[in-house]
């Protein structure tokens, strides 16, 4: 005699049986973004996946996003993470920031991570010197690479950016070369296992598989030791005395922290240090890479941004940040390029606190959220023509960036939202545009006789992030 409540409905999805298909082929192919896409032709903003007890659910709009994560109405219940196997077995019990829940401890950290790395992105003169200087020694590179017909451009940015990271983290260049060979074997085979496995559906779903014999078990055995030869980079007693009485770097602020505050312990110490390689290096590189890929796709873009460079900065004089404010051009071909390979296609999961409500909708307690970035950047219901590389979108009448409240521009969403938002971003712009401006400045990047990755990054190898599988091209001096 006693009825229950009619419940909400949850967001539409596709059948059981079509749900088990799907997650077959996420545990083979590991491919969600493609995935995602296809549904959202059928069910529109937001659908789940439903797998027995367990909801996944896309958000596929920026309206939906910034509704869930930054609106007052959720942000206290959304912006958790959920268990993942990553995150317990490769950070340190979900104790590195990616992987933490919001509470003051997470706060706290961020906080710490946030002053340093907004230090260093955005203006202050000491970092613009030195990713200069790392730029210099990129342009030096090129400049004797003039005369051949094939430049690994892909390995000279790795390297490049790379250096980069490791002087954010501890204030000091690698010197010797043999020191840099080691820093970059050490950061690119960390990035190789953790893009691969962060957002592995299999060790997700099936985490026993990494007892038996096997793709799990391989990718959770090099994940780890990966991690620690990097933690063993950072952390061995040498560098430690180094940082701790320069006390440069991120490293040495976290180290000065921890000597009056009890919270700072050396697993946050180690996570932290994992979070900036793993969520700075890859994506930053992602996105140059693409970049300069399509400057060989598309000539006379790369030399309307010349044009630029020229009228604004001249041949002599270094780019600084402060030239952002007048290269509209450069500044639109930079955000049509993150928007066009979308190569952090899903982003960092979500879930949800306590149950919601949203727009008629039930979104059941401990639910995963995936940011479905790739089709709220690349859909044609909001985007017109979105195959097609377009900086002109982002400029208005008079040529000008359309400012970042318009329209266009919230809907682009590459680094999140609310209180998850990347930490990094401005980290990571200012770089993409000294290296893009720097290096267009006294060079020309030109196809030759070498084979071009494919543009369309729904070929790109579906991993956390995206990139072209090589960029090989030839340089001029201009
Ligand atoms: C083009 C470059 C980059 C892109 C597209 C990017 C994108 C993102 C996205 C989509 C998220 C997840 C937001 C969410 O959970 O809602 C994120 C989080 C994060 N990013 Fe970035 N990122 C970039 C560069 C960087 C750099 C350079 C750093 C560090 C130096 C960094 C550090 C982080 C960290 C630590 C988080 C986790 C924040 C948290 O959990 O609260 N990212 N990023």
């Amino acid at each position: 005699w006693f009825k229950d409540q009619p419940k909400t409905p949850l967001p539409p999805g596709p059948s059981f049986l079509e749900c088990l298909q799907i997650t077959w082929r996420m545990l083979r192919k590991n491919d969600t973004h493609l995935i995602a896409e296809d549904l959202r032709k059928r069910y529109g903003e937001i659908f789940n996946i439903r797998l027995f007890s367990s909801n996944l659910v896309f958000l596929n709009s920026s309206r939906l996003m910034r509704k869930l994560f930054a609106s007052g109405q959720y942000r206290d219940v959304t912006n958790d993470r959920p268990w993942t196997f990553f995150g317990e077995h490769i950070c340190y019990d979900c104790r590195m920031m990616v992987s933490r829940n919001y509470n003051q401890m997470f706060v706290k950290v961020r906080k710490l991570i946030h002053g340093t790395i907004k230090l260093y992105g955005d203006g202050i003169k000491v970092f613009e010197d030195m990713v200069n200087g790392e730029i210099k020694i990129l342009q030096k590179e090129l400049e004797n690479s003039t005369l051949r017909a094939s430049f690994d451009l892909d390995n000279a940015l790795k390297v490049s950016l790379i250096r980069v990271i490791h002087i954010f983290l501890t204030n000091e260049r690698p010197t010797d070369s043999k020191e840099c060979k080691y820093i970059c074997e050490t950061i690119v085979n960390y990035d190789h296992s953790d893009n691969e496995m962060y957002n592995s559906f299999l060790l997700n779903t099936c985490p026993w598989v990494r007892f038996l014999p096997g793709r799990g078990r391989q990718l959770y055995k090099g994940a780890l030791e990966a991690r620690d030869r990097l933690i063993n980079l950072y952390r061995n007693p040498s560098i430690a005395k180094r940082m701790e009485s320069s006390g440069g770097g991120l490293l040495g602020k976290l180290l000065n922290e921890a000597e009056h505050d009890k919270d700072i312990d050396e697993t946050t110490i180690k996570g932290v240090l994992v979070d900036m390689v793993s969520a700075g290096y890859l994506t930053t590189k992602g996105a140059l890479s693409g970049f300069f890929l399509l400057m060989l796709y598309y000539p006379e873009i790369q030399r309307r941004i010349q044009e630029e460079i020229d009228d604004n900065i001249g041949g002599d004089r270094e780019p600084s940040l402060d030239d952002r404010s007048v290269m509209h051009y450069t500044n639109a071909a930079i955000l049509e390029c993150l928007r066009f390979t979308s190569h952090v296609p899903i982003g960092i999961p979500h879930v949800a606190r306590v149950e919601i409500d949203v727009e008629g909708m039930r979104i059941p307690a401990n639910t995963t959220m995936l940011t479905n970035y790739w089709s709220a950047n690349r859909s044609d219901e909001y985007w017109d023509k979105p195959n097609v590389f377009t900086p002109e979108r982002f400029l208005d009448g008079d040529g000008k960036l359309l400012p970042s409240e318009h329209i266009l521009r919230s809907q682009l969403i590459l680094f999140g939202v609310g209180r998850r938002q990347c930490v990094g971003e401005s980290f990571a712009k200012s770089r993409i545009f000294l290296y893009v401006t720097s290096l267009l400045q006294k060079f020309d990047f030109l196809p030759g006789d070498n084979e071009l990755a494919p543009l369309d990054s729904t070929t790109w190898k579906a991993d956390t992030v995206m990139q072209p599988d090589f960029l090989n091209c030839i340089v001029r001096m201009r």
